[in-house]
């Protein structure tokens, strides 16, 4: 369990860790890179560990060259130069919908067989939406799990034709899923996503010298290419620093600055909502890593008004509505989240988790089927918090403890942090208390 009492001075200054997206595509990529790839700040939360082993069970070697206590690796990859090995067990990803999602896309394209499984959330998840596309391709795939169309996956694999994808729901997962297949397909694969997603695959791609060609919403990649291999630094994640710009957007006199975190225009839509609540912020730039911009984030905390989300707002801060649902809270007014239905189908319905969590700490908000309403400004109670298994909702209603008036918050099933920020914990305890958080 995780107690949290409220904030005493907010910390000045904080490094995250590495960002997971790029973190998987970091292994994947490397793993079936020609060479040895130096992949360095990779992310050691669990979904990234699984990743990576899953690939070391393929056949890719992996040496760990540096760690620090606070959690980034690096890490020298040595890939296989697109020849896989059979694995002698099955791949388990864990709690990582990216890791399931994306290993399914490699796999699709290998002359043996595989079996992906995952724990109960991510066998709950739906993967038809990758596995019809690839099954078009010419992979099969057999859904062998308790719920349709769910995990364990059994996968046979083989030559694959390339397609041209009109995607239903705007997920980068799908859309990467069938790009790493395409690598091994014949000819050329074209993917047209319904929104801007997040477009961390090309960007790497590019890294490892893979020819992707971006024409608005649709993306293209020729089979038959091999990724050489790279040296990359895999940013601070967004998502991660996405805690501590909320508590300091919602705490007026406070200045933050967030070291050296990825600011991939295609995941920051956070920032501009917060703006729009009223947090005022400063970016220096610091050039790009590989193909990912970075920069220091300083945020200054003013007290927040609500706002509506925008429809094409919501897939560039899909993994923050938890989050932004408790700056919602500590904002005067109304803040409306819709068009957000994905949030259904994440690690946990967050919709649901969300909703029942806000209103065990007294704060107003209705339900919808793809998001809620929430009426901000009223005091917030201490609870007991269910989060449901899920890492963001445990790490949101966290900080929600930070601006009780009353009271502490005990969050139940709080070991799923370790998913995605194995570092939150000590980091909330130093910037609970006024000190600076350096991992890097
Ligand atoms: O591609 C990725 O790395 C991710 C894409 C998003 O999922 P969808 O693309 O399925 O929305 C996001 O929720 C997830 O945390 C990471
Ligand atoms: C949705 C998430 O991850 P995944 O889909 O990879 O499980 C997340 O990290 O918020």
């Amino acid at each position: 369990m995780l107690t949290v009492r409220p904030l005493e001075k907010l910390g000045t200054a904080i490094e995250v860790p590495g960002d997971k997206s790029c973190s998987h595509r970091a292994a994947i990529l490397a793993g079936l890179a020609d060479g040895v790839s130096e992949v360095k700040g990779f992310l050691p939360s669990e979904d990234c560990l699984c990743t990576l082993k899953a690939m070391m069970q393929l056949g890719v070697q992996v040496e760990e060259v540096n760690s620090t206590c606070w959690g980034p690796i690096d890490l020298r990859i040595t890939g296989t130069n697109m020849k896989l090995t059979a694995p002698t067990g099955d791949l388990d990803c864990g709690n990582s919908g990216t890791g399931m999602r994306l290993l399914a896309g490699v796999l699709a394209a290998q002359g043996f067989e595989s079996r992906l499984i995952g724990d109960d959330s991510l066998q709950s998840r739906p993967m038809g939406r990758v596995t019809v596309p690839l099954e078009s391709m010419g992979a099969k795939f057999e859904s062998e799990g308790e719920k349709p169309g769910c995990a364990p996956l059994r996968i046979s694999g083989g030559s694959l034709k390339s397609i041209r994808y009109e995607m239903p729901v705007a997920s980068a997962q799908v859309k990467s899923s069938i790009l790493l297949a395409g690598l091994f397909a014949e000819g050329e694969t074209t993917v047209v996503q319904p929104a801007v997603t997040r477009d961390h695959t090309e960007r790497m791609f590019a890294d490892f010298g893979i020819e992707c060609k971006v024409d608005g919403n649709s993306i293209s990649v020729k089979g038959g290419q091999n990724p050489q291999a790279a040296d990359l630094q895999v940013p601070g994640d967004f998502s991660s620093a996405a805690f501590w710009l909320v508590a300091a957007a919602a705490h007026p006199g406070s200045e933050l600055r967030i070291n050296t975190v990825g600011l991939n225009p295609t995941r920051t839509a956070l920032m501009t909502v917060l703006e729009r609540m009223g947090a005022q912020f400063e970016i220096e730039e610091l050039g790009s890593n590989g193909g990912e911009p970075i920069g220091n984030i300083l945020v200054k905390g003013k007290g927040l008004k609500g706002t509506e989300i925008l429809e094409e707002e919501v897939p560039n801060l899909i993994d923050e509505v938890p989050i932004l649902a408790i700056a919602a809270a500590l904002a005067e007014g109304t803040t409306t989240i819709r068009n957000a239905e994905e949030l259904r189908v994440k690690e946990t319905d967050r919709i649901m988790a969300v909703v029942d969590n806000l209103k065990r700490i007294g704060v107003s908000v209705e339900e919808f089927q793809d998001g809620m309403v929430i009426e901000g400004g009223n005091p917030l109670k201490g609870a007991e918090i269910e989060s449901y298994g899920d890492h963001r909702i445990a790490m949101a209603f966290a900080i929600a403890g930070l601006f009780l008036s009353e009271g502490e918050i005990d969050i139940q099933n709080s070991k799923c942090i370790a998913t995605s920020y194995p570092g939150f914990r000590d980091a909330l305890n130093t910037m609970r208390t006024g000190g600076e958080v350096k991992i890097l």
